[in-house]
């Protein structure tokens, strides 16, 4: 039975990870490698936790309580003594995982279950030097991590089933949707799907069709509008099978079939302009949108999230 959960690597999924569970109301450690880098999660933490009491999702005391069951340490050993669940959130960098999970297989106590948040990595290529007897699998959690419900899970033969339905069990408790693969694939599922649809929406921009302002309108004004209630398998089914089969037909040969990243990603990270971790990317920010953008952005999922909950389809 998962009870304490730990989270390690403080950074924009790692807050997120911890929020969501302290709000579920369970006892969290967060570990980072310097103390500076955990005083910027517990500050975020509670901007996060102040956005949701100013929208009523929380009441201030329970806003109090969820802040009261996360603790901070740079101490790895005493981050993971007492865990039943240990979730990696550090950079995705193989290697810097790898000498991670030697030490979480070191100093982890017997049964403890890890899972990466890895966006990527298939999880036989992330066990391939530490395999924690089958005590571990893949939780990718979406990006704001306390707002965004899914959570995908990949497991491998050696997973034990009842870990599988353990952290199932756990995540739903805390609101979240989990969907298990029935088998590892690259990039999982949402990440092919996200990304299959974003070279196309850059392929789009590089090619003068539209500028990134539109494609977004195009996308949330249309069908993002639909897929926060209705799935593209579902909306196949509703259109007509013999429609979009002509539409595959028609659109298929033309689209976007580059093996990497679009040019103008790659044009724009060689300029050190990353988006909002530099101030520039695609759009530029000036001193305080940041945080209104994010805001913003939170404020419409925290609203989406409450119709989701009544209207679940
Ligand atoms: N940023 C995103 O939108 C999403 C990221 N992910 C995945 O989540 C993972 C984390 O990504 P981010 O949160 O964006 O990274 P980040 O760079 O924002 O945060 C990573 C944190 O890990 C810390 N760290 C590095 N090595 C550590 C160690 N040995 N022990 C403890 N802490 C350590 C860093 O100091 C940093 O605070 C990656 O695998 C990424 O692919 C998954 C979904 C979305
Ligand atoms: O967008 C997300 O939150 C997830 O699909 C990801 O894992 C992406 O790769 C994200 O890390 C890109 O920033």
């Amino acid at each position: 039975m998962i009870k304490k959960v730990t989270i390690i690597g403080s950074g924009v999924m790692g807050r997120g990870i911890a929020q969501s569970f302290a709000v579920g109301g369970f006892p969290v450690k967060v570990n980072d490698i310097k103390e500076t880098f955990l005083e910027a999660a517990e500050k975020s933490i509670d901007q996060n936790l102040a956005l949701l009491v100013h929208s009523g999702e929380l009441r201030d005391d329970e806003k109090r309580d969820a802040k009261g069951r996360i603790a901070y340490t740079a101490d790895l050993k005493d981050a993971i003594r007492n865990a039943d669940l240990i979730i990696e959130a550090i950079p995705e960098v193989l290697e810097m995982k790898w000498a991670l999970y030697k030490d979480l297989e070191q100093y982890k106590k017997p049964g403890a279950v890890v899972s990466s948040n890895t966006s990527t990595f298939p999880i036989s290529k992330l066990t391939e030097q530490t395999a924690f007897n089958g005590d571990f699998l893949i939780t990718h959690f979406f990006n704001p991590a306390h707002l965004v419900p899914l959570v995908e899970i990949v497991k491998q033969d050696e997973t034990k089933q009842e870990i599988v339905d353990d952290v199932v069990g756990l995540l739903k408790r805390i609101g979240k949707s989990p969907v298990v693969l029935k088998k590892e694939v690259n990039g999982f599922i949402a990440n092919r799907l996200q990304t299959a649809l974003m070279r196309e929406a850059f392929s789009l921009v590089g090619q003068g069709v539209a500028d990134a302002e539109d494609i977004d309108t195009a996308i949330t004004a249309g069908p993002g509008f639909r897929w926060a209630f209705v799935g593209p398998t579902r909306i196949a089914d509703l259109g007509g099978l013999d429609t979009w089969k002509r539409v595959f037909d028609n659109i298929a040969p033309d689209l976007d079939k580059s093996d990497g990243a679009p040019e103008i990603i790659n044009r724009l990270v060689q300029a050190n302009k990353l988006g909002v971790k530099t101030g520039e990317g695609l759009f530029k920010y000036g001193k305080h949108e940041i945080q209104t953008v994010i805001n913003q952005r939170d404020d419409y999922f925290v609203k989406l999230g409450r119709i989701k909950k009544v209207n679940e389809f």
